[in-house]
């Protein structure tokens, strides 16, 4: 008899470090049920919201209040513009999350930039930088047309979490006089020649349109300051953007323009050992050849009105238990194995 309670091992007794709760592409919109640009998939605009109040109340019923809430974008859809409810819907929406009383960590999507200018998101409710680690934030530099939405912050000692902005490089969102909306124009243009530059049909890298984006040379550079000093201080670092960044952990089509740099970037540094995204409405998941762990999380709004799509995050100091809901399947995450040296 080892005195742990009745068939439980030692690894089972042993709570989580803290917890923290993920939801993506909600695309929320008063709008009767539709399909997506293909046809292939239904998207149940309304749905989405029910299915965001159960989420919340899952969350808020769990044994321990998970730390925060990571919302990976797409947090209401773009045809909200042309009905003109983006605020009324955006209030409708933040109002779910706002009865959980815990920090809601947002990231910015392709349907924020339909429905918002990037000015107004820098001083919207949907610009959560204040919650980083307010030093370093260059999101703070919101007056500054080139400034990316981009921060980090430590919810537990030696843990950190660090949001990216994956259309700092982008022809949405953009200001067109600003000299990233010119570079972001050129790349797509020499990569997309149709004259939608929404279409990805005939592409060799369908990720080149409109719809998604890239990091600029200034972020990858600040992400790269902020890993350095994780590094040295032997963190664990979760890094979180709207788009993938791994092929076999999405379609094609959902990658970001430059996934390679951002890529490259993560994988030089040791504390990582996880990238979370959205975006690709199926999911997906995939451990990179240098151990991270890339998880797309499946879009609430493909979600069947019957299932959900949401997870919680278990973090432990050797791995992360994800629980996931729905269509998304529990996974037991160990981090790769890490030698801090020359830090
Ligand atoms: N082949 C396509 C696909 C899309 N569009 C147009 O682009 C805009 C964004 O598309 P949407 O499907 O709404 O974007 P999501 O972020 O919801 O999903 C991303 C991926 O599609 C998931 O697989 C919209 O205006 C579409 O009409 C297009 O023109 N051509």
């Amino acid at each position: 008899m080892s005195g742990l309670p009745e068939e439980k091992s030692l690894d089972e007794c042993q709570e989580p470090l803290f917890t923290f709760g993920v939801i993506a592409d909600i695309q929320y919109a008063d709008k009767d049920d539709g399909y997506n640009y293909v046809k292939t998939r239904i998207r149940y605009y309304r749905s989405s919201l029910s299915l965001l109040q159960d989420a919340a109340q899952d969350w808020a019923s769990e044994p321990a209040q998970p730390a925060f809430i990571l919302q990976l974008g797409d947090i209401i859809d773009g045809f909200n513009a042309p009905l003109k409810t983006s605020e009324t819907s955006l209030a409708k929406v933040l109002a779910e999350f706002e009865k959980l009383k815990i920090p809601v960590h947002h990231i910015w999507g392709n349907h924020e930039f339909y429905n918002f200018s990037r000015k107004n998101l820098m001083e919207s409710q949907l610009n959560s930088a204040h919650l980083g680690e307010a030093e370093v934030t260059p999101a703070e530099g919101a007056s500054d047309p080139e400034s990316f939405y981009a921060y980090h912050f430590s919810p537990f000692p030696k843990f950190r979490l660090l949001l990216i902005d994956s259309y700092d490089l982008s022809v949405i969102g953009r200001d067109p006089t600003s000299h990233k909306y010119g570079k972001s124009l050129k790349v797509l243009k020499q990569k997309n020649k149709n004259a939608d530059l929404n279409s990805p049909a005939g592409l060799e890298d369908p990720r080149f349109v409109s719809f998604n984006g890239g990091v600029s040379n200034d972020q990858l550079n600040w992400i790269n300051s902020v890993l350095q000093t994780a590094d040295k201080n032997e963190e664990t670092v979760m890094v979180a953007g709207h788009l993938p960044i791994y092929p076999p952990s999405t379609d094609p089509i959902c990658l970001t323009w430059n996934f390679l740099e951002v890529l490259a970037l993560l994988q030089s540094h040791p504390s990582v050992v996880a990238y979370f995204s959205g975006h690709d409405h199926d999911g997906g998941y995939s451990q990179d050849t240098c151990g991270i762990h890339h998880i797309t999380f499946n879009g609430l709004i493909e979600t069947p009105p019957s299932s959900q799509a949401f997870a919680t995050m278990e973090i432990y100091e050797d791995r992360m238990e994800l629980q996931g809901r729905g269509l998304i399947p529990n996974r037991t995450l160990i981090y790769r194995t890490r030698q801090y040296t020359n830090m």
